[in-house]
This record gives structure tokens, sequence and C-alpha cells, in this order.
């Protein structure tokens, strides 16, 4: 949306008026942009700019409805997304979905070298460069006379066509030579084969991801690049510590909504609702606690945990690392050792995070032009508040580990209260798809009828 808005002023509509407009097909990209343009000024001064009678809330429900229209979202994820930024900033971040972000390659350091391979790809026609100072291994493909995805090079498996944000999680990770390592959720390997890399072939690698289809392009990228530490599986990340577990680090490059990569992606503009994005971070809160009880506290050299999205919202980022802080008191957040990105929310719209939470890092395609991505790295410590006797601790009754009269430990379900309606909404879907008759929602009476 460029240029300024040279026609004056132009009525804002009423609510019945952008209705209207709603039903009749919507008003013409022209005047949608001078709308926006108009709502954007005004939002930026009300006090001044604003007509008589009309509220901030008017502009900015025309201003979402116009951003919808205009860019192609639904009405519930304009809304979700505009709010993670000041007006004017919303408007560049869907613009910058609308623009295909650079091509990006990562060079296979098992098989090569980036210098090597930027001479060998420069002979054959490609425009490169390498991508930032913040990694050794990245190169930016500006224009190529060949497919990047089908050089010799390519399929000798010196690099791995990668968008630069999936770098950023493995760089957090930090895998040291000689490790175990968990990737939790790790087809099509991007992710494994760069881990791969870092342990420079030694260790191992356990990739493992629910599709078992995608395991097939795990597997054969893990061959590709010649990563020898890598042992593919396929189950339900939920399952995991009780499958495996005590690793040094742990990736969980968690299923999302892909609201970061939405310029790959478009059809996520119209086809996520309310209920994806419940049963989305569901779903990550039950993966996060997982991969925190898969980490060995005793790890010698690592301990850590990083969990990622390719989504900016904050329902599936802050929300869950803020959940599993307070479901597992022997984790905290440590710095993720990336050099840029915004820090996370510690406060969203009335919702209170840790404040610690500020370590964690969010990227923006308009900020950053890279897909919008999360990253948070977790340090997973020892469990010392058991008392020897089976006794629980006060500080134990406090956090998320309980001890049976045994003195065992027993993980704190994720069923717990403020879980109920997501999983009684859960247990209503099974049951739909099974053909079984679905009782009524049952109303809340811990609530008095007004
Ligand atoms: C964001 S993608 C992972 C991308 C991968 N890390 C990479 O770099 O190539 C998320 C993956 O989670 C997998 N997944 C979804 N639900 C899962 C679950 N319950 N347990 C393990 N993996 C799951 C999906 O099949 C998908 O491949």
């Amino acid at each position: 949306m460029d240029g300024e808005d040279e026609d004056g002023e132009i009525p804002l509509p009423t609510p019945e008026e952008r209705e209207q407009e709603k039903k009749s097909g919507g008003s013409d990209v022209n005047m949608l942009q001078r709308r926006m343009r108009l709502c954007v000024r005004v939002l930026g001064n009300f006090k001044k700019l604003h007509a008589k009678g009309r509220s901030r809330s008017e502009y900015l429900d025309q201003l979402i409805s116009d951003i919808g229209s205009y860019y192609g979202y639904n009405d519930f994820l304009t809304e979700k997304l505009s709010q993670l930024f000041p007006v004017a900033e919303a408007i560049e971040f869907f613009e910058a979905n609308e623009v295909a972000r650079p091509v990006t390659i990562r060079t296979n350091t098992l098989r090569t070298r980036r210098r090597d391979l930027a001479q060998t790809l420069v002979n054959r026609g490609v425009t490169l460069e390498p991508i930032g100072k913040w990694t050794n291994v990245g190169l930016q493909v500006f224009e190529s006379g060949v497919p990047i995805g089908a050089t010799p090079e390519y399929l000798a498996g010196h690099y791995m066509l990668q968008a630069a944000s999936s770098f950023l999680p493995v760089i957090a990770l930090a895998p040291q030579p000689n490790e175990r390592i968990l990737d939790m959720a790790s087809a099509p390997g991007g992710k494994t084969t760069h881990i791969a890399a870092l342990l420079q072939n030694t260790g191992v690698v356990f990739a493992n991801d629910a599709n078992q289809a995608r395991t097939k392009s795990l597997t054969a990228n893990v061959h590709r690049l010649g990563c020898k530490n890598v042992i593919v599986c396929s189950y339900d990340g939920r399952e995991f510590p009780r499958v495996i577990g005590g690793f040094d680090r742990v990736l969980l490059d968690a299923p999302c909504s892909g609201t970061g990569v939405i310029s790959k992606d478009s059809s996520v503009k119209v086809n996520k609702s309310e209920r994806d994005f419940h049963l989305l971070a569901h779903l990550q809160k039950q993966l996060i606690l997982c991969a925190i009880d898969s980490v060995s506290p005793d790890s010698k050299t690592g301990g850590y945990l990083v969990y990622s999205t390719c989504s900016v919202t904050v329902d599936e980022n802050e929300a869950v690392v803020d959940y599993a802080l307070r479901k597992r008191s022997n984790v905290k957040l440590v710095d993720t050792g990336l050099e840029f990105g915004r820090e996370g929310f510690t406060r969203f719209r009335g919702k209170i995070f840790n404040p610690s939470l500020n370590l964690t890092r969010r990227f923006y395609p308009h900020v950053h032009n890279m897909d919008g991505f999360y990253v948070a790295k977790f340090k997973v410590e020892k469990r010392t508040n058991i008392r020897a006797n089976g006794r629980v601790s006060e500080d134990t009754k406090k956090g998320a580990v309980t001890v049976d009269d045994d003195g065992e430990q027993e993980d704190v379900a994720f069923d717990s209260e403020e879980d109920r309606p997501i999983l009684e909404e859960a247990k209503r879907t099974r049951m739909k798809a099974k053909g079984l008759r679905v009782p009524p929602r049952k109303v809340d009476t811990t609530v008095a009828p007004a």
C-alpha cells in the first residue's frame, strides 16, 4: 500500500454501512487503500484528527475490516494478527506477507565449505551472497539460471534449501559434539541435518515425526546430506520420554498454524479459525511438557530445550512457554544466544506472563525480512525439592511435581482446570468423528446467573 491520500477526507462508514458494504461485495481496492490510510492517520493522532462523534474503536474496526478485505484474510485472523502491532506497523506486517522472502540455502559442512560451495554455484551462473554476519553457513540466492533445487551440488548434498529463519532454533540449541539430541517434530529434516552437521557426525540425533509419510523426505534428506548419526523414528511426541529420554538437548519445532509463513502458504489467511488455535495450543502445551521431561538435567554438556514455531501468535508462543514455566518448576528461560530478534511479550492484552519471557525472541517478515518465527530456550534443572522421606516440600506443592507415598515423582498431567474446556471440546469432536451422539455443552455452573 503506497502513495499518499491525495483525495482529501473520505467518510467513515457507520457499522451498518460497513455490513451493507460487505454484503454487496465490498469496496473497490482504491477505496480500501484510501480508507486504511485514513484510519491509520487518525488512529496515530486521534485527538486532533478524528471526525466529530466517531470513536477510536470505530476507526479500529473499520481498519481491521478493510485490512481483511484488502489482503484477503478472514475477520478472526485479521484481528488476531493486527493485535500484535501498533496500527501502522500492522499494515507493514500484512504488506510483507504479500512478498516472497529471499531464497536462502544452508551449506552442509559435512560435505563442503561455504566458500567452496559459493564459488561452484557462482561458476554455474548463480548470484549469491552470505545471508548475514549471524550465520557462517547461510547464502542468499539473488538470481540463478539453474534450478537451485536440482544442481549437482544439491543432489550431492552440499546444501539444503532452507529459510533463514529455520537456522535460528538450531543456533539457539547450540549442539555440542558427542551429545544425544532429540528433534521431536523433525520432518522434513532441515533442522535435523543442521544439528547433525554441528555435531560433526558425532553423538546421535533422534529425528522423530508423528507423521510417518513425512519421515520419507526426512530420511531422504538425512541420506543426501551424509548424516551418519541420525536415527529416524515416528512416534507421537507426547509418547516421549516414555519411548526414550535422558537427552542432552531437545528441539521442539512445534506443529503450528503457520502465521509466520503466509507469504509461502496463503491458505492460512482463510482456513484458520479460533478453534484451530485452541487445539494447536493444546497440543503444543502437551508436547512442551514431554519435551522438557525428555531432557536430562544431569547432562554434563547440555540440559537444554529449544521451543520454536513458524507462527507469530501469542497463544502458540509466549502462552505455551509461560504454561511450561508454571507446570515445571525445574526449568527456567535462558538467553537464546541469537544476536537479533524482538523480545517476547511479557504481557499481552491483559495476560501477564513470567517476566523472563523477554529472553525469548520474535522474528517478523517486515522487520527481519525472514519468515515470522519464535524461539525460546530453556535450561532444565534437577527436580531437587523431593525429600528422601517421600514428603512433598512446600516448594514442590507450589510447583509442577508431586510425590506419591513411595517418594516417586509423578508428573502433573496436562488436564488441569484451565485446560478443561479444551479437553471437553476435543472429546466432543472425537465423538462426532466416530458418529456418536454428542451431549449438549455443559453450562458453567461456577458463574452465578445474572
Ligand atoms: C514445523 S514442522 C517441523 C519442521 C522440521 N523441524 C524441519 O525443520 O524440517 C512440524 C512437524 O510436526 C509434526 N507433528 C505434528 N504433530 C506431532 C506430534 N504430536 N508429535 C510429533 N510430531 C508432530 C508434523 O508432522 C510436522 O512435520
